[in-house]
């Protein structure tokens, strides 16, 4: 495309990779060499407001300056998700919707995650913090030692794993049962999602379709999928029996009397799940898509919109509250003032979750240096002015979230280092709205951003108020790879040892 070409060269930034010859030499560098290799590129141009950066033919430009990135994320003309999150195959999910259906559907799906909603789900996030210490003591009395190298990663997947299952299906944290292949199975399909955006060969569809990596996603598909279906298929017929079943007995008990009510949940074994007052905090995701909807939601539009519920929201909560934990066991000084205020909480619960402070700015912190999400992308839907320069429609833009949270003209000299006080409200009310990003911002924000503090403080409250967790890796030996979400490549299990 002409109009592309001549547009980029008013841009700074490195020429493409050769098609073929090249992505493949991107590809063969070892996973966070090509991580490094865009990070040593926007580093290199990082006083420049954008960057172009082509990956064969393929033009990505990254926009670099606050300003801009305000600009881009709260206009109305760029809200489209670049092409590469078609790759995630949730079409119809809120993460990768296009535009016309994400309007009506961001809106409606908002009350879901209302603040009322989201308190009643804090006991869900207890009893899966529960079930994860249980485990951590098995862990530790099998081996019978004073400390314990553990995969804290692991715990923290299976726990975020639990509350996401249990607040979209509507269970208790007790009734989610997977087994690791699950967890194996969901990680592999997020490294060869994240392989096709970085190999312009394979973003060609037919193509990829012949390709080895092709059919090792459709394995790993069918095996997530065959779970999620399997669930999310009892729990609609089960939603809408049950609903059916009470709108009769309700209409019933106006004559007889509330406890055939309560026969009718023991008959069906229901646990936690009042479906005949859906918007009451008790509700779950899956109950409010289904009744709520009037057949707003097609089928399919809710299978993607549940899936991408936990697509989006467990991976990020394990990531963030782990790598909260690492920098944790790296900086004991800061874990003990964290201890501190802990102790002083006696009952979880939403007052007392908003009152941990210096917790928040821990966690937010760990969110600057390793943000859970570390890029998010958008395409330009018609012309529009960025900066000084009009950009065409269908020009795919980058935020490197990593990199913006890094810089050391917003963030100091010392901005590589691990400094909650970043976050005390004077300090914050000096920087730019826009220097820090973790849920990326505006009209395509975060829509589980409240959730995610609140089960990411509920795991740290329950954990770091038994164990004290310690590790010999520091900061500046950590080196990153980007799948969708950011990893570390060390083994960082960390030491852990009981208070
Ligand atoms: C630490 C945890 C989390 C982080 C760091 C995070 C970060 C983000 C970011 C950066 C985006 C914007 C993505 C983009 O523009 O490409 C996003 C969108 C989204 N997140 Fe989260 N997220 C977290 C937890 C959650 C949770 C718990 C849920 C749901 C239960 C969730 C559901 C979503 C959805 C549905 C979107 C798409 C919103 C839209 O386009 O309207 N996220 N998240």
């Amino acid at each position: 495309d002409k109009t592309l070409y001549d547009f980029a060269d008013k841009i700074p930034g490195p020429k493409a990779y050769p098609i073929i010859g090249s992505s493949h030499k991107l590809l063969k560098q070892k996973e966070e060499d090509r991580f490094n290799i865009v990070q040593n590129m926007l580093a290199k141009y990082e006083q420049n407001d954008m960057t172009r950066f082509w990956l064969g033919p393929v033009l990505f430009i990254f926009i670099n300056h606050p300003n801009l990135i305000q600009q881009v994320l709260s206009s109305s003309d760029c809200i489209e998700k670049s092409f590469t999150y078609k790759f995630l195959r949730l079409d119809k999910g809120l993460l990768a919707a296009k535009h016309e259906s994400w309007v009506h559907h961001r809106k409606f799906l908002e009350a879901s995650f209302q603040l009322d909603v989201i308190k009643s789900f804090i006991s869900i996030f207890v009893d899966s913090s529960n079930q994860m210490l249980t485990s951590l003591e098995d862990q530790i009395n099998a081996e019978q030692k004073k400390e314990q190298q553990i995969d804290v990663f692991k715990l923290t997947s299976r726990c975020a794993l639990t509350m996401v299952l249990a607040t979209s299906f509507g269970t208790s944290a007790s009734e989610v049962h997977f087994d690791d292949e699950i967890l194996k199975a969901v990680e592999e399909l997020i490294k060869i999602i994240s392989l096709r955006c970085h190999e312009p060969v394979l973003y060609f569809e037919p193509a990829y379709r012949m390709t080895r990596t092709y059919y090792r996603e459709k394995k790993y598909r069918k095996r997530c999928c065959y779970y999620l279906d399997q669930v999310l298929k009892e729990r609609r017929e089960f939603i809408l029996l049950n609903n059916n079943m009470k709108t009769s007995a309700s209409t019933m008990t106006m004559k007889t009397d509330v406890s055939s009510l309560k026969d009718i949940d023991e008959e069906l074994g229901i646990m936690n799940l009042d479906a005949s007052s859906t918007n009451s905090p008790n509700s779950s995701f899956i109950d409010h898509l289904i009744l709520h909807s009037s057949n707003e939601f097609t089928d399919e539009e809710i299978h993607d919109h549940i899936y991408t519920f936990v697509a989006a929201g467990y991976e990020t909560v394990a990531l963030q509250t782990f790598f909260t934990l690492l920098l944790l066991a790296i900086d004991t000084d800061i874990q003990e003032k964290v201890y501190g205020e802990i102790i002083e909480v006696s009952n979880i619960n939403y007052d007392s979750l908003t009152k941990l402070s210096y917790l928040e700015m821990v966690i937010k912190e760990s969110m600057r240096l390793l943000p859970a999400i570390p890029l998010v992308g958008r395409e330009t839907q018609e012309e529009m002015q960025i900066g000084d320069l009009t950009f065409p429609k269908g020009v795919t833009l980058l935020i490197h979230l990593f990199n913006l949270h890094r810089r050391k003209d917003i963030w100091g000299e010392d901005a590589l280092q691990f400094n909650p006080d970043r976050f005390l409200p004077e300090n914050v009310a000096k920087r730019h709205s826009h220097s820090f990003l973790p849920f990326s911002e505006g009209l395509r924000d975060c829509i589980g951003k409240v959730y995610a503090m609140l089960a990411i403080k509920t795991i740290l409250v329950k954990f770091l108020s038994h164990y004290k967790v310690t590790t010999d890796l520091k900061l500046e030996d950590l080196t990153y790879k980007a799948d969708i979400t950011l990893k570390i490549c060390q083994d960082a299990k960390v030491n852990v040892q009981r208070r």
